[in-house]
C-alpha cells in the first residue's frame, strides 16, 4: 500500500550534475517514477527541453551556460517551495553557478540536494548516447563539456555516484536513499 503525502509534503530540488553521457537524465526518470508511484508531486527539468523553451537561443559559452543554470534553478525552486520534488538532470559545470543555485534554495528554506553523476569521461565517451564526443573527436563540434570545456566537480556534494559500476536503478535507488535520510520521502 502506498501513503498519499499530506497537502504539506515538502518539496526539494534534486540537482543532478555531470558531465554528458554520465547518467543523469535516466536516474532522474527512474528516481521520479518511483516517487510518482509513491504519490509524490514530481517535475523532471530536462536540460534539452529548456533549452528549446525557457533557454531557447542560449549557447555553450560559460555565460549562457551561467543564464540557464540560474534560470533552471529559479524554476526549479519555485516548484520545490510550493512541494514539488524537482529533478533537474542538468550539466552545470561551473561551481559558482552551482552555489548561486544552493543560496537561492537556502534563502527560502527549501531542501536542495546535489548529485555528482561522476561517470569518467571515459565511459561518458562509449556511451555517447547523443554522438557528441563523437562530433567532437572528428572536429565538428567544439567545447564539449568535460573534453574541451570546463567541468568543474563538486567540492561537496551530498552524493557521488559512480554509475560505471552500478545500475540505473541503484544509483536511483540511492538519491532516494538520500532524501529518505533528510525525511523528504
Ligand atoms: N558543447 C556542449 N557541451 C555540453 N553539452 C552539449 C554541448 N552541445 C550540445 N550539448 C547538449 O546539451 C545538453 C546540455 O545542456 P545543459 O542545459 O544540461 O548544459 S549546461 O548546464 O547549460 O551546461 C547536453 O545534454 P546531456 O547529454 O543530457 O547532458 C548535450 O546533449
Ligand atoms: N548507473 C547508471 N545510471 C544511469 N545511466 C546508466 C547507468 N549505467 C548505465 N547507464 C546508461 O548510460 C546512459 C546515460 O545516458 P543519459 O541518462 O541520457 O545521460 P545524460 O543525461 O547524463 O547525458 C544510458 O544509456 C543509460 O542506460
Amino acid at each position: 500500500m502506498t501513503t498519499k503525502p499530506g497537502p504539506r509534503a515538502r518539496g526539494a530540488t534534486v540537482w543532478l550534475t555531470g558531465l554528458p553521457s554520465a547518467g543523469k537524465t535516466t536516474i532522474a526518470r527512474h528516481l521520479g517514477e518511483r516517487l510518482e508511484a509513491e504519490g509524490r508531486r514530481v517535475e523532471i527539468l530536462d536540460g534539452d527541453e529548456i533549452r528549446r523553451f525557457l533557454s531557447a537561443g542560449l549557447g555553450f559559452s560559460r555565460a549562457d551556460r551561467n543564464t540557464n543554470v540560474q534560470r533552471i534553478g529559479l524554476v526549479s525552486e519555485v516548484l520545490a517551495r510550493n512541494g514539488v520534488l524537482s529533478v533537474v538532470p542538468v550539466i552545470a559545470p561551473y561551481a559558482d553557478s552551482r552555489e548561486a543555485v544552493r543560496k537561492r534554495h537556502e534563502a527560502s528554506a527549501t531542501p536542495y540536494v546535489e548529485v555528482h553523476v561522476a561517470t569518467p569521461v571515459d565511459v561518458c565517451s562509449e556511451r555517447d548516447v547523443k554522438g557528441l564526443y563523437a562530433r567532437q573527436a572528428a572536429g565538428r563540434l567544439t567545447g564539449l563539456t568535460g573534453v574541451d570545456d570546463p567541468y568543474e566537480p563538486p567540492a561537496d556534494p551530498d552524493l557521488v555516484l559512480a554509475t560505471q559500476s552500478q545500475t540505473p536503478e541503484e544509483s536511483a535507488d540511492a538519491v532516494y536513499a538520500v532524501l529518505a535520510e533528510r525525511g523528504l520521502v
